[in-house]
């Protein structure tokens, strides 16, 4: 955990206004308070997708370890290669992927030449066999300007270098990093412990899935879009149900929560509302900001960290509205949690794409609209609004494939204009 309170990191800020917090100030702050946890655990290659690296990888040997061919056809020297015309070459030999390497090859000569096997002492270029043709008695005819010397040949060590790093640490390993460890015959990787994420629902309105749905009741849906950001996240998730708005009954779920959690993330209460004790709960457990941040949806935030029984949790205090703690989340827990994870991740990237109608907005705020991407007739990316977007309508939220991002200075958008745009997936 960092060791600079909540405190000593406004102090360092100039123009803090907790009544008007911009996304970046906020980010910003968040991103100082959190820090990675420390345990490293070992685990089997195929069980670490989606993991932490713990520590840098380097390469004990060179990946191809020789060079090889990168086509089925004929190894030669590509000095030999006819500058015209068509030139013969007796064919030497054969090698074929993972056999045994072949002689050394004279000028004339060619050796069969599988891909992957590896490359006949002299030799340096390929050629494709669709390019050649059989000049029997055992030769083959390649004509000019079928290949130039070099070709088709995989240098020894081009993919990986014995000796140099091949993987960072703060890696979240994909599928194409399981792959690159097992290049390099490596069965275990160390990665960080996973982190440890309790959630809770406050509300006397909230029903579970399951009870009755009282009259003037809702369902609680924000435990399952946590749920599934923090699954989707790589953390270990403790749901903790929906928590009574009664004093007694939030303090013992922030205390038990703080208690079996590196984070600790609620929903709702953290307004204005009468029957708000949420917000004085969380104020005296721990070091905790109350902010109205410029930004729509989700204007309302808790942010700091609470401690009990000796332990302390970074607290995310999410505005109820089912769209709000969506948004929230990703624009600001996200981050935080990614980086107590010991994740190096990079910014997410943000695509400009047209807008299909005009989008109001004013400026002095940030606003995350719910887009769908998709192409229009011209064949150009456009991205369209899903509709009515009140922070209550988690339909908008379901609709959309991607985050419009109109920015803190920016004013409204015409039709036609581009604008900043997250998708929410990407490949597998
Ligand atoms: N006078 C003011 N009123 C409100 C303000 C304000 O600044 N001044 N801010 C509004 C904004 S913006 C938001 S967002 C909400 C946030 O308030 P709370 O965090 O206190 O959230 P609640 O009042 O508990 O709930 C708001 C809304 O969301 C529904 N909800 C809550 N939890 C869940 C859940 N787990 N699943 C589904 N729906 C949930 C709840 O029933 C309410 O309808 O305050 C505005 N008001
Ligand atoms: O955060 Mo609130 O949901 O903007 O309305």
């Amino acid at each position: 955990m960092s060791r600079s309170s909540l405190a000593e990191i406004i102090s360092c800020l100039s123009g803090y206004d907790p009544d008007a917090v911009p996304v970046a100030q906020a980010q910003q702050i968040i991103h100082a308070l959190a820090a990675p946890v420390d345990a490293v655990e070992k685990l089997a290659l195929r069980s670490a997708l989606g993991r932490v690296l713990a520590e840098d990888v380097i390469s004990s040997i060179d990946v191809p370890q020789h060079d090889n061919s990168a086509m089925d056809g004929y190894a030669l020297r590509g000095a030999d290669l006819p500058a015209q015309d068509a030139a013969t070459f007796r064919i030497a030999g054969t090698v074929l992927a993972g056999g045994a390497p072949a002689a050394p090859v004279a000028t004339g000569e060619c050796v069969r030449i599988m891909t992957g096997a590896p490359m006949p002492p002299g030799c340096d270029t390929v050629v494709p066999q669709e390019f050649t043709r059989d000049a029997g008695s055992g030769q083959v005819s390649v004509p000019a300007g079928a290949v130039k010397p070099g070709d088709n040949r995989r240098l020894q060590g081009e993919d990986l270098q014995a000796g140099k790093p091949a993987l960072a640490q703060g890696r979240i390993l994909r599928p194409a990093d399981l792959g690159l460890l097992a290049s390099l015959g490596i069965a275990e990787v160390p990665v960080r412990r996973r982190l440890r994420v309790a959630f809770f629902s406050t509300g006397d309105e909230l029903r579970s899935i399951g009870e009755p749905l009282d009259p003037g009741c809702v369902y609680d849906s924000n435990r399952y879009t946590l749920h599934g950001m923090l699954s989707r996240l790589g953390c270990d998730v403790l749901d903790m149900g929906v928590v009574k708005d009664d004093p007694a009954s939030l303090e013992a779920a922030f205390r038990s929560a703080c208690e079996n959690a590196d984070a600790v993330i609620t929903s709702g209460g953290v307004s204005v509302g009468e029957a708000d004790y949420t917000k004085q709960m969380m104020a005296t457990l721990g070091d905790v900001a109350f902010w109205k941040i410029g930004m729509r949806p989700g204007r309302p935030m808790a942010f700091g960290k609470i401690a009990s029984g000796g332990k302390s949790a970074v607290l995310f205090g999410l505005p109820g509205n089912p769209v709000a703690v969506m948004v929230t989340f990703y624009f600001f827990a996200r981050d935080a949690l990614l980086r107590m994870m010991g994740a190096q991740a990079a910014p997410l990237p943000l695509l400009r794409v047209r807008s299909q109608a005009a989008i109001r907005k004013k400026p002095g705020r940030t606003e995350y609209q719910r887009g769908i991407l998709s192409v229009a007739e011209d064949g150009r990316q456009e991205v369209r609004i899903t509709g009515s977007q009140g922070s209550g309508i988690l339909r908008s939220m379901s609709e959309a494939n991607c985050m419009v991002v109109l920015h803190h200075e920016q004013s409204g958008v015409q039709a036609g204009d581009e604008v900043d745009v997250i998708l929410f997936d990407g490949l597998v």
